[in-house]
């Protein structure tokens, strides 16, 4: 593979950039500079003024490159997206241009099934493909049952347990994480995300939580989120921002259940509420166990959340089609004659 490639560069990407400039990774985003991943290895860029008069490049972004200034972001392929808590804000980019999301949780404590089917449904969602990782796996008694159990709510899913403390599975993640190839990791806190992390670069480079407790500084001084070489020649992004993920749309939950939605899609009625019609495919199912009734109410949950987010952003849509009309019209008040 040439040096490019192994950033993820693909050839036919060669037609989406303009002329003269040279292909760029955004690895890392601060206070409008970009630190970018070229063939002569790492750079500081300015993004230029087309770049910022739209959201801006995310971490893992192909741009444009004339000598130190970005001056377009390449399509995605795909997009982690999030919406953050009680904002009304537009979806931010995570990440972009993931092949794999690495959904972590630990293997101990109370089971986690409906939280990892959540974060399936989000990262199914990024059109990036997912891998369930149960991480702390040394201090689980029976590996094998938690990862059967994990397997049945993850469906088409690989469900790979690790231990960054003994280092056992280690290799199996990074084997999804072949040369050329991006993946990031999404779980909640504490799980052992950086961790994991350390493990697969080889060098503690990601702040864990003891140092940070150690130093007294706090959870404030993780690292900014950034794409990191791995030395088997994958890319990896660090996972500020990646905890708390708010459902953008309902597009990973139909993935994330498909035998919840293929049972629905089976029900007599097509408006079919699965409450008590007659014929309803999802009830039997309950009825003779073929389908976990926490499952399903998982699924009702989410879609739900995927309802109210598309009414927030349709809210949102419209508060800026009036804004623009009501700029337009003292345009047309401030300059009556160059209108008409
Ligand atoms: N026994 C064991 N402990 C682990 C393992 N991985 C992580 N830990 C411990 O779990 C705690 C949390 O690990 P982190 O890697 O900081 O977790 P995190 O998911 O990055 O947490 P946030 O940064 O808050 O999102 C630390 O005390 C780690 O030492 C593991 O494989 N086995
Ligand atoms: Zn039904």
């Amino acid at each position: 593979m040439t040096e490019i490639s192994l950033l993820g560069w693909t050839p036919e990407r060669a037609a989406e950039l303009p002329p003269g400039c040279a292909p760029g990774r955004v690895a890392r985003v601060d206070r409008g500079r970009l630190t970018v991943l070229t063939a002569d290895g790492e750079l500081r860029a300015h993004p230029g003024a087309a770049l910022l008069a739209d959201t801006g490049p995310a971490v893992g972004d192909w741009v444009a490159l004339r000598g130190e200034l970005a001056v377009a972001v390449l399509p995605r392929r795909t997009a982690f997206t999030r919406v953050m808590a009680g904002r009304t804000s537009a979806p931010q980019v995570v990440a972009a241009n993931l092949d794999t999301v690495l959904v972590v949780d630990a293997a101990t404590g109370p089971r986690r099934t409906r939280r990892v089917e959540r974060y399936l449904a989000v990262a199914w969602g990024s059109g990036a493909v997912p891998v369930v990782v149960l991480t702390k796996a040394d201090l689980c008694d029976d590996v094998p049952a938690l990862a059967q159990e994990v397997a049945e709510a993850a469906l088409g899913v690989d469900v790979l347990p690790v231990s960054s403390v003994t280092g056992a599975g280690v290799a199996d993640v990074a084997a999804r994480i072949g040369p050329g190839r991006t993946a990031a990791m999404v779980g909640p806190s504490g799980v052992g995300k950086s961790s994991l992390a350390n493990a697969l670069l080889g060098v503690p480079v990601i702040a864990t939580r003891e140092v940070r407790e150690s130093d007294g500084r706090g959870r404030h001084t993780t690292t900014a989120r950034e794409l990191h070489l791995l030395p088997g020649g994958g890319l990896l992004v660090d996972t500020p921002g990646m905890r708390e993920l708010g459902l953008v749309d309902d597009e990973g939950i139909d993935t994330a259940y498909a035998d919840v939605t293929d049972l629905a899609a089976r029900c007599r009625f097509r408006d079919c509420g699965h409450r008590a019609e007659p014929g309803c495919a999802v009830a039997a199912a309950i009825a003779d166990g073929r389908l976990d009734p926490a499952r399903y109410t998982a699924w009702r949950k989410l879609q739900a959340e995927a309802r109210r987010q598309a009414l927030r952003s349709d809210a949102r849509a419209r508060a800026t089609e009036h804004a623009r009309v009501r700029a337009l019209h003292k345009a047309m008040r401030a300059q009556p004659n160059r209108v008409r």
